[in-house]
């Protein structure tokens, strides 16, 4: 048999108001729902008021006909005075009209038509109910939040703290002393607070990356991050995919659309290649910024967003700015905070360090686990210039890994370019590979070595050759590969010393097989970055 449950307290249920004043009618429906709910009963609109400012009710269910105010005029008031309460209207087909033009400014949550069946009336009254307990909870957890509930602030952090765990500022990978240090150093100091940050650098040196830190290491860490990438859109696209559209604002909008700034609330928007942006936008930006809000194309009202805004460029924007091509306000609104990210020729300690992390994880998303670099290796990766930077870098070693079976990667698995150490295409046509910062004697110098190298890999590392095609005597360019680094006399291997004419063998130290050369240079290199 089954055991009887105890009747619940009558306090306890959820309370019900209804509001008719035939008197049948109210009773039927009281009868319906007496056992779940609460009820009070309430022949006219009057009655109801004085019951309602009595004691709170979660539901009110009211009549449409009723003498004196209509049901939609009496629920638009209370919901004025309760709007607590959930409120439902029952009629029957003739006061459809009424009913919908008065729904939006009554706030009704359902229409019930007439003749009403028990099961129907049961279940939309507890569907009320739900509605009305979902928004109560909503609203406690807005109020905790102010208040700052400690329960909730302990959740939060905990949630900061696993969301900080799977990545941070050590995600960007570099040599101990690389420029880098600084730059996370000042990122990870801005990222406390709601500064506004631009961060410049060519295309594939790690901006999104290190935006991506800044957003981890910031309040907003468990929030989310959004990245739209500016230079890829048309004006009217990017306006909609950052702002949102309602339906029907333009063809092919078939409907609402919520913009990433709204998806951003609570987070940050990374806005990438922001200099590509055509004057039109810049100015509705500007205006975002400024107000704090955003109105989807076509709304007519405009939504309050909450997010922090961090914008990148390959271009010096301060240079755009002088010449005219990009706002002054727009670029104080975004330039709170500047950071420059250098490119990887101007910090080739870095190179072996990434392509050794860019080893491990491209290896494991290829599923190639357990792989390393031969040295030559690693020395073609040193004397390449990288003018697409990390991303450059990435596809390299992605494509070594797929053309290689060994699971030690020689030089001969990169391409001709990276092999004989010419880059390609310079970065995208924007810059000549060559340093685009730093003083006069810095950039200079950056120049000579890169030549330096160049000249070297040309001649197989034959110094004499070396020294006549660059006009030096032997001596100069000994010191000269010193100061930068490139070895002064590499060590000669067993069975290497394949000098074929009179200039090579005056110089038969040097005349060895570029590769091993190479290999002892990296091993020269690497010692020379690693020690303190
Ligand atoms: N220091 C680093 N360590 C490891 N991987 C890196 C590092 N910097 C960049 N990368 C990787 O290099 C690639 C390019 O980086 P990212 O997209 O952040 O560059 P970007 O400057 O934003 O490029 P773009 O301006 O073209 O969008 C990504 O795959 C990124 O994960």
């Amino acid at each position: 048999m089954k055991p009887l449950s105890p009747s619940p307290d009558p306090d306890e249920l959820p309370s019900v108001l209804l509001v008719d004043d035939e008197p049948r009618s109210l009773d039927a429906m009281r009868r319906t729902l007496e056992e779940d709910f609460r009820v009070l009963t309430a022949g006219s609109a009057a009655d109801a008021r004085r019951l309602l400012e009595a004691e709170p009710v979660d539901v009110i269910l009211c009549d449409q006909r009723m003498p004196g105010q209509s049901g939609v005029d009496f629920l638009k008031d209370a919901r004025l005075h309760w709007p607590e309460a959930v409120r439902i209207v029952i009629s029957g087909y003739t006061d459809s009209e009424d009913i919908i033009a008065g729904i939006n400014d009554a706030g009704i949550f359902q229409y019930l038509l007439k003749p009403w069946v028990p099961d129907h009336l049961l279940a939309t009254v507890r569907q009320a109910v739900e509605a009305r307990t979902l928004r109560h909870g909503l609203d406690r957890l807005e109020l905790d939040l102010r208040a700052g509930n400690p329960a909730l602030r302990a959740r939060r952090a905990e949630r900061q703290r696993e969301v900080r765990a799977s990545f941070d500022f050590q995600r960007i990978e570099r040599a101990p002393g690389s420029p880098l240090d600084g730059i996370c150093e000042l990122a990870a100091r801005v990222a406390r607070y709601d500064l506004p940050v631009l961060v410049l650098g060519e295309s594939g040196t790690g901006k999104e990356l290190l935006a991506r830190a800044i957003h981890v290491a910031s309040p907003r860490a468990t929030g989310p991050f959004v990245v739209e990438n500016c230079a890829a859109l048309a004006d009217t696209l990017l306006e909609s995919e950052l702002f949102g559209h309602k339906r029907g604002a333009f063809t092919g909008a078939f409907e609402d659309h919520v913009g990433l700034f709204q998806r951003a609330h609570g987070g940050t928007v990374f806005l990438d290649e922001i200099g590509e942006t055509s004057p039109a936008f810049q100015v509705k930006l500007l205006r975002v910024l400024q107000e704090g809000e955003v109105r989807p194309v076509g709304a007519s009202r405009a939504v309050a967003v909450d997010v922090r805004v961090v914008a990148a460029t390959h271009r010096q924007l301060a240079d755009e700015v002088r010449a005219g091509r990009f706002r002054q306000d727009l670029y104080y609104r975004i330039a709170g905070v500047t950071l420059q990210v250098p490119p990887l020729r101007e910090r080739p300690g870095d190179i072996v360090p990434i392509a050794t992390r860019l080893l491990d994880t491209v290896g494991r998303e290829l599923g190639r686990s357990g792989l390393c670099f031969g040295p030559d290796a690693l020395a073609c990766l040193l004397a390449y210039p990288w003018p697409g930077n990390i991303r450059e870098l990435r596809n390299e070693i992605a494509r070594a890994i797929a053309l290689s079976d060994d699971d030690t990667l020689d030089a001969h698995a990169f391409s001709a370019a990276v092999l004989h150490g010419q880059a390609g295409p310079s970065n995208g046509g924007r810059d000549n590979g060559l340093p685009a910062n730093g003083t006069l004697q810095e950039r200079l110098d950056a120049i000579e070595a890169r030549l330096l190298r160049e000249a070297l890999l040309r001649q197989r590392w034959n110094k004499t050759r070396v020294a006549d095609e660059l006009g030096l005597s032997r001596v100069g360019l000994r010191a000269k590969m010193q100061r930068f680094g490139l070895g002064d006399k590499p060590a000669r291997l067993p069975g290497h010393a394949d000098a074929t004419d009179a200039a090579d063998a005056a110089d038969a130290n040097d005349a060895v097989d570029s590769m091993d050369t190479i290999d002892t240079m990296a091993a020269i290199d690497i010692a020379d970055r690693s020690s303190p």
